[in-house]
């Protein structure tokens, strides 16, 4: 599991490893991490030109100790102080090591080192800061710890910032490596272990390990309802298309059976296209609402009468209040969230995390809220983020084939949190494995599936 703490929850751990180690241990492991990364990002050290922008702060210091090891090594390091102090050992180590401080001298950088601020920083850039940036415009950039101008707590960007091509992170990582827009600023993120004993983070995404962990599994003397029945309420004598994806996620085959329960003519589709399909009757989970049309909120008020587990998705999504406080994934994009709460998207694409945790609260059930890196919130505001993927996904019926997955998954036995984020991590890894062979339609996720779930070890 990749967890992502808190910038308090950080600082603590911090303050428990200090009190037992030697002063000035611990940036010393976070810089030697740094310094390795820097030269491993160059590919060698000898006559490359790297400029570390500094701030006042253990950020900085970072940065300034990395420096004189990239020194040792050949490399012509240069720092540009952007603050009136910087860290002192720092300054001292790097002049030691043939380091040079100032305005840098002209001519390019092989890459600019940024130690700004870290988890200490407030969000936004200073104008100083901001024109050192647009000195080196177009250099590469690796971030210490933090890309800096970020929101670290919630990934949120309210002004200038640092884009790095990779950022070097220290002890675990943090909120804003996960969630997007600041994750989007991260580039590559490379953790270095400094020893830090961490309680639960609030944040965590899912790996592979994880989902295989996770994965239903049929038991030896498994049967077919005892493996669960997962029913699909989607698509209609419009949208037969949706009936079809959405069946298509379901019939992964993580669950015993799928049933589909609409339209005649999307209904005789579904049974040429997947002859194992059935027809309504008793279910674990129900799937309801993608292409329903204006059947979805009867279509949803039948699936809760049921009272089994519910994803609840796209037209259905307007009627989501019926299913409060029920075992539901409500499966919503920034626009459709954004409906549900009566804001703009332009503010949900703003606050990702904010807005599925909210959501999660009013509705009391698991939100999904899908994007580059979909967030899964819990009520009680727990978060999931899912960093599988490739931007081949944006493609039309891709979110009806997740629907269905974490129907199945649903039907199988997971909670709802598992379900969606498994099914989500499961959907993400599946279109990059797909779009290994070109550009994708989401057709070719579902038919990934099943190769991807074998190399999981399912059976
Ligand atoms: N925790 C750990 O386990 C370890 C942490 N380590 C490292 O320490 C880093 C945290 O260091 P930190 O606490 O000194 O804070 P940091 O981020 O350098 O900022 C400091 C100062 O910046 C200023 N400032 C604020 N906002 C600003 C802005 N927008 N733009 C410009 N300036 C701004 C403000 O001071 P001011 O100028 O306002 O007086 C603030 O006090 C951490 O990220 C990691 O790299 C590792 O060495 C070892 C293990
Ligand atoms: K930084």
């Amino acid at each position: 599991m990749l967890r992502a703490h808190a910038v308090e929850q950080v600082r603590a751990a911090e303050a428990e490893l200090l009190a037992r180690l030697p002063e000035g241990a611990l940036m010393q492991r976070a810089a030697a991490g740094l310094a390795y990364a820097v030269l491993d990002f160059l590919g060698s050290a000898y006559g490359r030109r790297v400029l570390l922008l500094v701030g006042s702060g253990d950020n900085g210091g970072d940065a300034l100790y990395a420096g004189a090891t990239l020194a040792r090594r050949g490399v012509q390091v240069e720092a540009w102080l952007l603050s009136s102090s910087a860290h002192e050992g720092g300054v001292a180590a790097l002049r030691g090591a043939g380091g040079r401080i100032g305005r840098p001298a002209p001519g390019a950088f092989d890459v600019v080192v940024d130690g700004i601020v870290g988890i200490g920083g407030r969000p936004g850039l200073r104008p100083d800061a901001v024109a050192a940036l647009a000195h080196v415009a177009g250099t590469p950039v690796v971030a210490v710890d933090t890309p800096s101008g970020v929101d670290v707590d919630t990934g949120e960007i309210s002004g200038p910032h640092v884009s790095a091509d990779v950022t070097v992170t220290f002890g675990t990582h943090k909120v804003c490596h996960l969630v997007d827009p600041a994750a989007q600023a991260c580039g590559a993120i490379h953790l270095v272990d400094i020893g830090l004993t961490l309680p639960e983070p609030p944040v965590e995404a899912l790996q592979a390990a994880d989902v295989a962990a996770l994965l239903p599994r049929p038991s030896l003397d498994a049967q077919k309802y005892a493996r669960g029945v997962v029913g699909v309420r989607a698509g209609s004598a419009t949208y037969t298309g949706a009936a079809l994806l959405s069946v298509s996620g379901a019939a992964c085959g993580l669950a015993g059976m799928v049933r589909y329960d609409g339209a005649p003519e999307a209904a005789a589709m579904v049974r040429a296209a997947h002859p194992e399909v059935v027809g309504p009757g008793r279910v674990q989970a129900w799937v309801v609402g993608s292409g329903s049309d204006d059947g979805a909120e009867d279509a949803l008020r039948r699936s809760v009468a049921d009272g089994v587990p519910l994803v609840v998705d796209a037209d259905a999504l307007a009627h989501a209040g019926l299913a409060r406080g029920r075992p539901a994934v409500l499966t919503p994009h920034a626009g459709e969230l954004a409906r549900m709460l009566g804001v703009e998207r332009a503010d949900v694409e703003a606050r990702w995390l904010d807005h599925a945790r909210l959501a999660a609260r009013q509705y009391d059930a698991v939100v999904l809220l899908k994007g580059r890196h979909t967030v899964i919130a819990r009520p009680d505001g727990h978060a999931r983020v899912t960093t599988a993927g490739t931007p081949w996904l944006a493609t039309a019926g891709a979110g009806d084939v997740l629907g269905g997955l974490i129907g199945a998954l649903l039907a199988a036995g997971l909670t709802p949190y598992d379900a969606a984020s498994v099914g989500s991590w499961l959907h993400g890894a599946a279109a990059t494995l797909a779009a290994r062979r070109g550009p994708i339609v989401a057709s070719d996720v579902a038919r990934s599936l099943p190769a991807l779930l074998g190399a999981l070890a399912t059976p």
